[in-house]
């Protein structure tokens, strides 16, 4: 193998995070030689719709994925939390990296945090997820539509059109936007998104040498975290349609993992908790899974699926 030729989205965030992991097989392949393949994705066409209602987050990966069947790339660079939980055929993760911050950014040019928001406060997000969240917490805010990349979002929350929006805190970090987060909503509270700031890379199953290079850059931890959560969201059935939220973390031997099923119209949240001995990562994610459904969540699921 001589060369590594990584598809990406042609985001900010999208190429900071492929050259960041081009950089990291550079470092640990030095004889290797790593290049971008940028292309643009129907997710990344499409702003003007819910993701939900075009067909979810596989949006994102398709185009990478048939340039990687095409032979025009070796491996793909995605947010996990934008993979779906089953990928396509002949497709596998071969490495998640260290998580960066999981939690979401209150981002706000006029308040500190979610509690000083006047009532009736506009505030954006498309996210059903966070829909639900700031429903429960404050049941007086205006929830507005709001997609496009980061970039995007903030030119809208300086252009006025929002009191204040929620993104992941881990995007702002990595644009070098870090001052724009008035304030962390983070887990156990304020539950993220499964996956949240964990980069994955994606490659053809069938090569087993690429598959090799990417081992090194695998953080265990990170990975048996994920795992716990997107097992998790797996028995829940869950898409980026439903407002299922998941974080797991690890103590001195074991997984504790907390998941949540809302609803972004009521504001109706269930939570549950659970901990497992830290290779029991899907069990754990299953047991939380069930938990949910016991206080519940089938209907809650079935309902917002719209
Ligand atoms: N929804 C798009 C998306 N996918 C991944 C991130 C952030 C980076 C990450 O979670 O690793 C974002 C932006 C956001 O939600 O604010």
């Amino acid at each position: 193998m001589k060369s590594l030729r990584i598809a990406t989205r042609q985001s900010a965030l999208a190429v900071w995070q492929a050259e960041h992991v081009a950089a990291r097989l550079r470092q640990a392949h030095p004889d290797v030689l790593v290049e971008l393949v940028p292309m643009t994705t129907r997710g990344d066409e499409i702003i003007d719709r819910p993701l939900a209602a075009i067909g979810g987050k596989g949006l994102f990966l398709k185009e990478l994925e048939v340039a990687m069947a095409e032979g025009r790339a070796d491996i793909a660079v995605h947010s996990l939390k934008d993979v779906p939980m089953s990928l396509e055929a002949g497709f596998s993760i071969g490495a998640v990296l260290e998580r960066a911050d999981p939690a979401d950014a209150f981002v706000s040019n006029a308040y500190e945090r979610l509690s000083e928001l006047p009532q009736g406060a506009r505030v954006g997000t498309s996210s059903l997820r966070r829909q639900a969240q700031l429903r429960a917490f404050r049941p007086d805010l205006e929830l507005l539509d709001l997609r496009g990349n980061v970039g995007t979002r903030l030119a809208k929350l300086d252009a006025g059109q929002y009191d204040a929006i929620i993104l992941a805190c881990a995007g702002l970090d990595r644009l070098g936007l870090a001052a724009r987060i008035r304030n962390r909503l983070a887990p156990p509270d304020w539950v993220p998104a499964v996956a949240q700031g964990a980069i994955a890379i994606e490659y053809r199953t069938i090569d087993r040498e690429v598959a090799g290079l990417l081992a090194p850059l695998n953080d265990a931890e990170t990975s048996r975290c994920t795992g716990a959560e997107r097992a998790m969201n797996l028995a829940l059935h869950g898409s980026c349609s439903v407002p299922i939220a998941g974080f797991c973390w690890e103590t001195e031997n074991a997984l504790d993992l907390v998941g949540l099923v809302g609803d972004a119209a009521t504001g109706r949240l269930l939570r549950a908790r659970a901990t497992a001995p830290r290779d029991q990562g899907e069990a754990l994610g299953l047991q939380v899974a069930d938990l949910l459904l016991a206080q519940g969540a089938g209907p809650l699921l079935g309902r917002s699926a719209s």
